[in-house]
């Protein structure tokens, strides 16, 4: 079956799946088809409008009475993080397939996080290995919004709103509080998800490069109205306060006929993103690569941002053309959905993660050095077959136990940058005295 979607981020959208079961007003005494009205709200009932945050469900059985009362254990899923997490940079490569039966749920593993759910602040990174579709099992994060980065493996994704597919190199956001259960398409799946606790993503203002550029509001898509009518017991996870809790439907929670509103799941297709970049000189911030951010309350300071790499040709002349050496305020996890990544020679894999902590050194490996030292900076460079992506956050990342310990972290990683020996060719001047 082939999809359709409705487009505009943030818009407000609506979509029915029977005609005529959408109401003309929000709550009337007799909705079509006997439905029950029930409203998601994501923001505050009074946030101003251009950040207001709701939607309008019209469906068989209201969620009240549907309860996750017994904890589920899935402790790779929220594992504790390690306060003494050192200030090092740190790259793990991909996690293998599970050999045993794991869905989405059970194949999720913390990789870094800060902040706190019960104080709604702060960010979750993690992996998920997957060979297993979600069965008669439903997802529902109360804590946090999820943005699904897939790196290997199709996902369809149902959503209490409808349908999503989603293919490696698009991605998919969904809100808090939303349920919804992922089927592998091709039967394993693997990738990355950022919990966001703070204020949802949005794209970022365009300031002086204009109306257009960077991630348009009409690629991103969402469902269109989907139900079944299923009496099947259904468990029910749901994350708050960042443990798991479970409880059983008596039918299937996606029986959603008609929905309205903006608090809606979409995908996202990262080959859209219009990437600018300089045409003079120098390697511009990677702040022109910015997809979604999420922000503080301090202006131009980003709780959260979701950041891309992708294909683009580099023009910038008499300029040292990959990143440049730095330590930043921010910290920096970073994944690879396809090919390599302009920094990195080697070790930096598809499937694979890197994390630079805030203030610690960075860059281009010996080897990428040693190649832009040589390079032409009077003709084009194509960087084709690369989609790298960063999760970019001004709070300190706390690596998980599992993560610091994984037989999957390089522990050489900082000798990438060995042989980076001194070119100095100045002498220390001896003042005559
Ligand atoms: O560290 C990295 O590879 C990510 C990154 C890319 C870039 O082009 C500039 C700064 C930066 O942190
Ligand atoms: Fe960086």
């Amino acid at each position: 079956m082939t999809l359709h979607y409705q487009a505009g981020f943030g818009s407000e959208l609506q979509s029915e799946a029977l005609p005529g079961a959408l109401p003309p007003h929000n709550s009337p005494q007799h909705v079509p088809y006997g439905l029950y009205a029930e409203q998601i709200s994501g923001t505050a009932f009074s946030a101003p409008r251009h950040q207001n945050r709701r939607s309008w469900l019209y469906r068989i059985r209201p969620v009240a009475g549907q309860v996750c009362d017994q904890p589920y254990e899935q402790p790779r899923f929220g594992a504790a993080l390690d306060i003494a997490t050192p200030p090092v940079p740190l790259r793990w490569y991909p996690p293998a397939l599970p050999a045993t039966p794991t869905d989405f749920v059970d194949g999720l593993f913390t990789i870094a996080g800060n902040g706190s759910a019960a104080l709604q602040h702060g960010f979750g990174i993690h992996m998920y290995a997957a060979s297993r579709s979600m069965h008669e099992r439903v997802f529902c994060n109360a804590d946090a919004e999820m943005l699904i980065v897939p790196q290997q493996g199709a996902l369809r994704v149902a959503t209490e709103l409808g349908l999503l597919d989603v293919e490696p190199q698009e991605i998919v956001v969904i809100p808090r509080g939303i349920r919804f259960a992922i089927a592998l398409t091709e039967g394993t799946a693997r990738g990355y998800v950022c919990e966001n606790l703070g204020a949802p993503f949005r794209l970022p203002d365009l300031g002086v490069i204009g109306a257009n550029g960077l991630a348009a509001a009409r690629d991103f898509y969402y469902p269109q109205a989907w139900f079944e009518d299923r009496a099947v017991p259904t468990q029910l996870i749901t994350r708050y306060l960042g443990r798991l809790w479970q409880g059983t439907l008596t039918h299937s929670p996606f029986d959603v006929v008609a929905w309205h509103g903006n608090h809606a799941p979409c995908k996202y297709d990262l080959r859209r993103f219009n990437t600018l970049g300089s045409v003079s000189f120098d390697h511009p911030d990677p702040s022109i690569f910015l997809v979604l951010q999420s922000p503080s309350e301090a202006p131009g300071v980003d709780d959260l941002d979701f950041v891309v790499f992708p294909p683009r040709v580099l023009v910038a002349q008499e300029t040292f053309r990959p990143p440049w050496f730095h330590r930043n305020i921010a910290s920096e996890f970073m994944g690879l959905i396809h090919g390599a990544y302009d920094a990195k020679t080697a070790g930096f894999v598809p499937g694979g993660a890197s994390l630079h902590p805030c203030m610690t050194g960075h860059g281009p490996d010996a080897a990428t050095v040693a190649r832009a030292l040589q390079a032409d900076t009077h003709t084009a460079d194509y960087l084709t077959d690369t989609m790298a992506f960063m999760f970019e956050t001004r709070l300190p990342m706390l690596v998980s136990h599992d993560a610091l310990a994984s037989p999957l972290r390089q522990q050489g990683y900082a000798d990438c940058w060995q042989g980076l020996e001194s070119r100095f060719t100045g002498q220390i001047r001896v003042d005559p005295c």
